[in-house]
């Protein structure tokens, strides 16, 4: 049970919102998680919740079988990247590091580890007033590591990074995972998540929506394959017969799933058919992201209908 983060049916409500409803998913180590939903779908709410910075109404979170509060100086078990900004702005970035690692009881060398780690080594001495989101973001990062943790989380960090900055997280966050430890990293953004998550966690309106490799959602949504031909109605029978799901396109196209490339080819050819285009659409994880948490969004409005009637 090591290392894990167990989410398991953790219910928080505010007022009138129920931010986290009956959510239950595990984050396994030597991966990368992302943790997805769009805004307001209660991925910080759940976050806040694991670190022990707010009280489920129900369920509970657990960091290596117990919950954060109960971890005896968690800095070193549990690294996070909450808010960037919320650093006190007239210490320097050796300072701030050195006040949280004086505070967890870690040794003062692996503040000089850290900064360098994130590339922050020459403005250790700089005032965090003048630095830069980007920066901030580097330096919460540098705070995450600095207890050597075996279970990181970082919630939105790619927010205000450039293209570089982006790549060096993605790249910081894979050799993270690939040294065993729990990454958990939250976006709403899909594009993000397909290009370092490996596993995904995808949440809409509080709830569960998929907890899947990023591999699998692209084959759940398989786009299949576009078919052009000068005879296309009798190319569909022909396909079909071999078992391929069939759809006639709006431009005279055939959208065909359930046979490849290859074998449309064969069997265009042992009918004599004349082929124009075969073509493998692209998946995009972006479309199956939007029409998973769409639909959750709008079963979720159908049931608060009916139970209001
Ligand atoms: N302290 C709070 N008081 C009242 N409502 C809250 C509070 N925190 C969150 N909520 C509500 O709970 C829901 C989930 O918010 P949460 O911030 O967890 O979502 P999120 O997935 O992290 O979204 P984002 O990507 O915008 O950060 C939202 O409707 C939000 O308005």
């Amino acid at each position: 049970m090591g290392r894990m983060i167990e989410v398991r049916e953790l219910t928080k409500r505010y007022r009138g919102t129920t931010a986290v409803d009956g959510l239950t998913f595990t984050v396994e180590p030597g991966r990368v998680t992302g943790f997805l939903g769009p805004n307001g779908a209660g991925k910080t709410t759940t976050i806040r919740v694991l670190l022990g910075l707010a009280r489920p109404t129900s369920g509970r979170v657990l960091v290596d079988g117990r919950r954060y509060t109960e971890i005896r100086r968690p800095l070193h078990r549990v690294g996070a990247l909450l808010d960037a900004d919320a650093v006190s702005p007239g210490l320097t970035a050796h300072d701030h590091l050195r006040w949280l690692a004086r505070s967890n009881a870690i040794a003062a060398g692996r503040v000089a580890a850290v900064l360098e780690q994130v590339g922050l080594a020459g403005v250790a001495r700089t005032r965090v007033g003048g630095f830069s989101l980007g920066m901030k973001q580097r330096l919460g990062i540098a705070a995450a590591l600095l207890g050597d943790p075996r279970v990181l989380v970082f919630d939105e960090p790619v927010n205000g990074l450039d293209p570089d900055g982006i790549r060096w997280i993605r790249g910081l966050l894979r050799s993270l995972a690939a040294e065993g430890r729990t990454v958990l990293l939250s976006s709403h953004l899909m594009s993000e998540m397909a290009m370092t998550a490996e596993h995904l966690v995808i949440v809409g309106d509080g709830r569960l929506v998929a907890d899947t490799t990023v591999r699998e959602l692209t084959g759940r949504f398989d786009p299949g394959i576009l078919v052009r031909t000068p005879r296309p109605d009798e190319f569909a029978g022909v396909l079909r017969a071999a078992g391929a799901e069939v759809a006639a396109e709006a431009d005279g196209g055939l959208g065909v799933k359930g046979l490849d490339v290859d074998a449309i080819g064969d069997l265009a050819h042992r009918h004599s058919i004349p082929l124009y285009e075969t073509a493998r659409r692209e998946t995009s994880l972006e479309d199956a992201y939007l029409r998973l948490t769409a639909a959750s969004v709008r079963f979720r409005g159908h049931t608060d209908n009916a139970k209001a009637a």
